[in-house]
């Protein structure tokens, strides 16, 4: 079963809306979205619709493997990267690096 939505924090809105973050970085519970398929985005705290995106790639990354390049794509530096993804996942090792682009908002 592909995913067909996804949650994204507020705090992420405005770099999603403006294309300056065009990855997320999620656990095993969201690697599950089918690249070429258009996805639609809410915010996790109110479930308000503000664009689609159209999923372009899933890879598997440890943790470890993280790096700048992932960090640039996020619009972070790779330490608020690993400051984020150590608040959302804590010691979560396996996850999974989902690239998109913005296709409407
Ligand atoms: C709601 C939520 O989990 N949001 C996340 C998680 C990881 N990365 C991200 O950009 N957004």
């Amino acid at each position: 079963m592909y995913l067909a939505d996804i949650l994204f924090f507020e705090r992420f809105e405005v770099d999603i809306l403006s294309g300056a973050k065009t990855i997320t970085i999620r656990d095993k519970t969201e690697k599950n979205f089918l690249p070429n398929t258009i996805v639609q985005v809410s915010t996790y705290e109110t479930r308000r619709w503000f664009c689609q995106i159209l999923i372009k790639d899933v890879q598997p990354i440890r943790y470890d493997e993280l790096s700048e390049f992932h960090a640039n794509q996020e619009n972070m530096s790779l330490e608020e990267l690993k400051a984020v993804i150590d608040e959302i996942y804590p010691n979560v090792r396996d996850l999974y690096v989902i690239t998109y682009v913005l296709l409407g908002s």
